[in-house]
């Protein structure tokens, strides 16, 4: 069997509730493509707001959450919320997160690990900095990042997304070739093959990210190693729509 197109919206820190109800109802009004799985992200504070109003065919996301169920953990917000309150997906790993954050690979890990555990599904970040793809460091980063998932991903691949992210991409405009991201999603599941199986490898499904737009993602979503977007600025837009079905 194929593998799902999926397309994820990352809110970031945007929105209030009216913005909010401007691009559920825009959802809504769709029509949005059945064979694309639809995932938005959206600040924590917000998650339970917009769980009420959008349909169940979209999936909610957290944009962060802690590696423990519970504790003290001042701002901090624990899977066993995130799915209390409904929504059952969180991004982890994200650059943003990352960079500003200070997140290392291991306590992505760690994170990623809990929430699997406690059964939400995630969409885990990697992707390489300017500097790092100039010094032609792109896949020892991407290979590094991942690899430090393979122990807290263990036999639950099946609830987890990939996106690949080149930070250069991200909230820039320029977006990353069809050639680039494909060259960069092929040798991840290649290098998958080889160090976590090939039947993972071959239905893990990689998000490219990094300035999707209406414009670029129908040349994006036609190559074949790429299976969906984590759309950031574009997705507070009516042109999210035209995301989604960049492959119908
Ligand atoms: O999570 C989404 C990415 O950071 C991409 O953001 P962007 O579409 O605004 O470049």
């Amino acid at each position: 069997m194929g593998r799902k197109f999926v397309v994820g919206g990352n809110w970031k820190m945007n929105g209030d509730k009216n913005q909010i109800n401007e691009i559920v109802n825009n959802l809504k009004k769709g029509p949005l493509d059945p064979n694309a799985e639809v995932v938005i992200g959206v600040p924590a504070i917000y998650l339970a707001y917009v769980k009420s109003i959008v349909p169940n065919t979209i999936g909610v996301a957290a944009q962060n959450c802690w590696k423990a169920p519970k504790g003290a953990f001042t701002g901090e917000i624990s899977p066993a919320m995130i799915k209390d309150v409904g929504a059952d997906w969180v991004i982890l790993g994200h650059s943003e997160r990352r960079t500003i954050f200070g997140e290392k690979d291991d306590l992505v890990a760690e994170k990623v690990a809990h929430a699997l555990e406690s059964g939400l599904k995630v969409i885990a970040c990697i992707g390489e900095t300017l500097e790092e793809r100039e010094a032609g460091k792109t896949e020892e980063v991407v290979f590094r990042q991942t690899k430090a998932l393979l122990p807290a991903i263990g036999n639950n691949w099946a609830n987890v997304v990939l996106a690949y992210e080149p930070v250069w991409a991200i909230g820039t405009g320029k977006t990353a070739t069809p050639q680039q991201a494909q060259d960069v999603h092929a040798s991840l599941r290649n290098w998958l093959s080889s160090n976590a199986s090939p039947d993972i490898a071959e239905t893990v499904r990689i998000q490219y990210g990094g300035s999707v737009t209406a414009v670029n993602a129908k040349e994006l979503g036609a190559c074949p190693d790429i299976d969906g977007f984590l759309v950031g600025g574009a997705s507070l837009k009516p042109e999210f729509v035209d995301i989604v079905n960049a492959t119908q």
